[in-house]
């Protein structure tokens, strides 16, 4: 006999919340119409710590600010030889010391391997413990190529590739990135469960 599916419907559409416009155009253009959902700019205090437990903390206040289903993620850009730094706090390394500073980091290591972390949590409301997808694109980081419009594209080289993120057209980025690799698991949990908004057609 086939399994039956779950039918999950959710009161609201979800609503991603992120204040980066950047990382809102690249999620429209990997989700296109799979999930229905719509955004809202807000730029959330972060927790320290692990990647998994900032987006799931993330996901909380998000909930709660909007009473509903909400969808967040944070993004890591994490050394090898640094045991994984700067991961979640890159951004403040990139706004302080730019792609030049984030290369000298590696200067006195040999390894200049690097992974792309991109963990979404969904939270279905304020009373929902969050749940995690995670996607992780390798790479090595490189002096500064290609276009200078989104974060620290220009020094991830994602292995495989002789270009840097920054240098790939959004297609070819979006094929291979960390967020594709994680959306790519939102969708299917979407698609598991069978999601249907109540008022709506999917
Ligand atoms: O070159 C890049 N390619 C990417 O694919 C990418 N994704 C995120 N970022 C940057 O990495 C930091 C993450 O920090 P972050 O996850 O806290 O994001 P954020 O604070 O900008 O937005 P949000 O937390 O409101 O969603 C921020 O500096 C982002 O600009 C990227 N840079
Ligand atoms: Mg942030």
């Amino acid at each position: 006999m086939a399994a039956m599916k779950v039918q999950m419907t959710l009161t609201k559409p979800v609503t991603f919340v992120t204040g980066n416009a950047k990382k809102l155009e690249e999620v429209k253009m990997i989700l296109g119409q799979s999930i229905p959902f719509q955004s809202l700019k807000l730029d959330l205090p972060e927790l320290q710590g692990e990647p998994e437990d900032i987006s799931k903390e993330k996901a909380r206040l998000a909930a709660k600010e909007i009473g509903g289903p909400v969808l967040v993620e944070d993004t890591c850009l994490c050394f090898n030889a640094l045991n994984g730094l700067p991961g979640p706090y890159v951004k403040w390394f990139l706004m302080k010391t730019g792609h030049e500073g984030l290369n000298n980091l590696l200067a006195a290591y040999e390894d200049k391997t690097a992974y792309a972390l991109c963990v979404f949590s969904l939270a279905l409301g304020p009373d929902f413990e969050p749940i995690t997808f995670s996607g992780r694109t390798e790479g090595k980081i490189v002096p500064a190529r290609g276009s200078g419009n989104f974060g620290w594209d220009p020094i991830f080289q994602p292995v495989g590739s002789d270009f840097t993120f920054a240098e790939m057209l959004k297609d070819e980025k979006n094929k291979i990135s960390h967020r594709r690799r994680a959306l790519d698991k939102v969708k299917e949990y979407f698609y598991d469960f069978n999601y249907a908004p109540r008022s709506g057609n999917v």
